[in-house]
């Protein structure tokens, strides 16, 4: 049912800012469990296990805000896939690094990160937009962005040992196929794909803060 308080319908905006809603909630509940598990156990040991299918669920579903209108279809569909690769081909198939330290620290980034996004999603959405979260969104990053890009590449890093011992997701010659590929080389790929990948991103954001916060008219170079 659509409630109409004079012109506005909030109906509509109530059912298209619940996802997020949702998804700001679920967030902050992991990051509730992070800080009971790290208070109770005094170690973060098990921790990523604990909360190992949560992220895979909400980082794989994050591929449905890769959509034609956002901002930019290609900084997301970066943003994104780097994280299902980092959730997916990472932490979630080389078991000796979720313990890593580095696991913990952008596990609580992203975290963070996203409870601030999607709750400027879901007041954005109803028009009761708080200027704390609108700064939060537009300025946290700006210390968060860093913290996590360095969380996975030390994870990456850490993984690197096992995944040549391993030999995991890799085909050597000869094969039936003819075609060799090393899982190893490829996580340097992905690592060295940080250095023109992610100033993109952190550039974009910086744009984007330009126009939220100060209100300046950016047209971005894939529109
Ligand atoms: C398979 C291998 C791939 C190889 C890739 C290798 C990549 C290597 C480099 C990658 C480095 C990534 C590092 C990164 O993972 C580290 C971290 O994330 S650490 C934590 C800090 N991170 C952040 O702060 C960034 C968080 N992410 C974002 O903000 C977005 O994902 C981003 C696309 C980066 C920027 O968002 P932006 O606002 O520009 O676009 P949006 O899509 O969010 O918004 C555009 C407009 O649409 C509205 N919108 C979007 N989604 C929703 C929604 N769910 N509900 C309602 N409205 C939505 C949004 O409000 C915007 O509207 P408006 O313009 O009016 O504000």
């Amino acid at each position: 049912p659509e409630i109409h308080f004079g012109s506005t319908s909030y109906g509509m905006h109530i059912h298209k800012s619940s996802p997020n809603t949702l998804a700001a909630f679920i967030n902050i509940c992991v990051l509730w469990l992070v800080k009971v598990c790290l208070m109770l156990t005094r170690t973060h040991k098990g921790l990523y296990r604990s909360i190992a299918r949560t992220l895979k669920f909400f980082q794989t579903f994050a591929l449905l805000e890769v959509r034609i209108e956002s901002t930019s279809v290609i900084v997301t569909g970066v943003q994104v896939c780097s994280r299902i690769f980092m959730v997916w081909f990472v932490t979630n198939s080389i078991r000796q690094i979720q313990n890593e330290e580095s696991v913990i620290l952008f596990l609580v980034v992203w975290t963070m990160t996203e409870i601030t996004r999607y709750s400027y999603y879901t007041f954005n959405l109803l028009h009761h937009l708080p200027y704390f979260i609108k700064w939060a969104r537009y300025n946290l990053f700006i210390v968060l962005y860093p913290l996590g890009v360095a969380g996975e590449l030390l994870t990456i890093y850490a993984a690197l040992p096992f995944v040549r011992r391993s030999g995991m997701y890799s085909m050597r010659l000869p094969n039936k196929y003819n075609v060799s590929f090393d899982y190893y080389y490829c996580l340097i790929v992905f690592m060295l794909s940080y250095i023109p990948l992610f100033p993109q991103l952190f550039f974009h954001m910086l744009r984007q803060r330009r126009r939220v916060l100060h209100g300046e008219v950016i047209v971005e170079k894939d529109d």
